[in-house]
């Protein structure tokens, strides 16, 4: 059953949907959904599979680019361009486009940032350059992945199933066969942190921060049967899920150049006097926001890639493990379009609905767009852009365009620590 025929109220797959829908919600009380912030409502009706969610609220600024008529046709997925923004004037470049949306301040769209090419070649990083040793993956908690790299062993079974390996779990046999398990691989998990500041730091810093246990019920498995549960790749300064904050202990991983030049060329282009205007910077705090050295102080040190197979959903949350509150963080789409949500301090500020395509950059920067509660309710299915799909010219790019197809990246990148922040070597015994 394709996408399509879910969209078409004649069709036999969708009475087929309506009706499996209305068995399944015929016993729902209707005062569940009362009990819902306008946060989790949104989500609720974004993910929705059935009646297919209505993107007409939903701000799609790829439908002001005629270059992109052919992206938007191809997938049945389209938003509107008919609802609030402004557009920043850009001294610097020619091509490039900025909005904003007035209800929030210090969000700031980049749509179609990044050429054809980069979005390949931060797919291709992302998948075999990066999510692999020394990098933490959701998967390493459970499994010893080869050292080659799960992408490395995948590619090689594709070309040649003989070449197919199973992956073993990290938990010895003894531990398998007698203890419960205690945690499943995959999704993030939502855990309430203290928000890092400057001067919490050295409290954070000697947090004990256990390392997860590995699953005791995972079994040996295929590494091409591993791929499509990769969720998440660590980037720079190591960060604890268990704490949902940074472990400093372990140093700092190093930042790809591609990567930083990319997300600074973003920051740099925005003429940031003009988002903000004359508004009250009160609330920043002690470091900033200093518009006159911005662009110089920006340094991205930490971040994550979140891979997102359709079904997959990132629940509302703050990212606020940061110590540097004021720097802002750069958020990359590449591949399936998705829903992203963005609301206020609450969960129960209605949030704004924006579509993100492959290429996309998103800024959120300042006090209220930073600490703003976000989400991805939803990967629009059937959105992979031409680009991205296989060429008959460039047969290495196969296999990247076949897990694609189904996936969703986002390369979310952060500024853990102000600049000129020292961080102590030996934060026990006090500063
Ligand atoms: O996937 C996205 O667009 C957002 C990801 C995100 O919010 C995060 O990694 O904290
Ligand atoms: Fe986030």
């Amino acid at each position: 059953m394709s996408a399509i025929d879910l969209h078409d109220p004649t069709s036999a797959a969708y009475k087929k949907a309506k009706r499996q829908y209305l068995n399944s919600t015929r016993n729902r009380k209707n005062t569940v959904e009362l009990d819902w912030s306008p946060f989790r409502a949104a989500e609720k009706r974004f993910k929705a599979r059935f009646p297919p969610p209505d993107l007409s609220g939903v701000l799609d600024l790829a439908l002001l680019d005629d270059t992109r008529t052919p992206e938007i046709q191809a997938g049945i997925w389209k938003g509107s361009s008919d609802l609030d923004f402004r557009e920043l004037r850009l001294e610097n470049s020619s091509n490039i486009k900025a909005y904003t949306t007035p209800r929030i301040p210090g969000l700031v769209l980049l749509p179609g940032f990044l050429s054809h090419e980069k979005q390949k070649e931060l797919v291709r990083w992302s998948l075999a350059d990066h999510a692999r040793h020394p990098n933490e993956t959701n998967l390493d908690i459970h499994y010893t992945l080869p050292d080659e790299g799960l992408w490395t062993a995948c590619e090689r079974a594709r070309r040649d199933p003989c070449e197919e390996i199973w992956v073993q779990p990290r938990a010895s046999t003894s531990e398998l066969q007698t203890a419960a398990a205690k945690e499943a691989p995959g999704p993030r998990q939502l855990v309430n942190n203290t928000p890092a500041a400057p001067d919490n730091f050295i409290e954070l810093y000697n947090s004990p921060k256990p390392p997860s246990s590995p699953s005791t019920t995972v079994q040996p498995t295929l590494a091409t049967a591993l791929l499509p549960k990769l969720r998440w790749a660590n980037i720079g300064w190591y960060y604890h899920w268990g704490t949902k904050q940074y472990d400093f202990t372990k140093g700092k991983g190093k930042i790809d150049d591609v990567l930083a030049d990319v997300c600074r060329g973003a920051v740099n282009v925005v003429n940031w006097n003009q988002v903000y205007g004359q508004s009250d910077t009160s609330d920043w705090g002690e470091s900033g926001p200093e518009w006159k050295t911005w662009d110089k102080d920006y340094e991205p040190d930490a971040g994550i890639v979140n891979f997102y197979q359709t079904k997959d959903t990132l629940m509302a949350h703050v990212d606020r493990s940061e110590v540097c509150a004021t720097s802002p963080l750069v958020s990359i789409s590449l591949g399936n379009a998705a829903v992203f949500l963005i609301g206020g301090l609450t969960r129960d500020i209605e949030p704004v609905p924006i579509l993100l395509r492959s290429g996309d950059v998103v800024i959120m920067s300042g006090p209220e767009c930073r600490r703003a509660f976000h989400g991805v309710p939803r990967i629009l299915e059937n959105t992979l852009p031409d680009h991205l799909a296989a060429q008959l010219d460039e047969p290495q790019w196969a296999h990247f365009a076949e897990y694609m197809a189904t996936t969703r990246i986002n390369i979310n990148v952060r500024q853990v620590f102000p600049k000129g922040f020292e961080v102590p070597v030996k934060p026990d015994t006090g500063l």
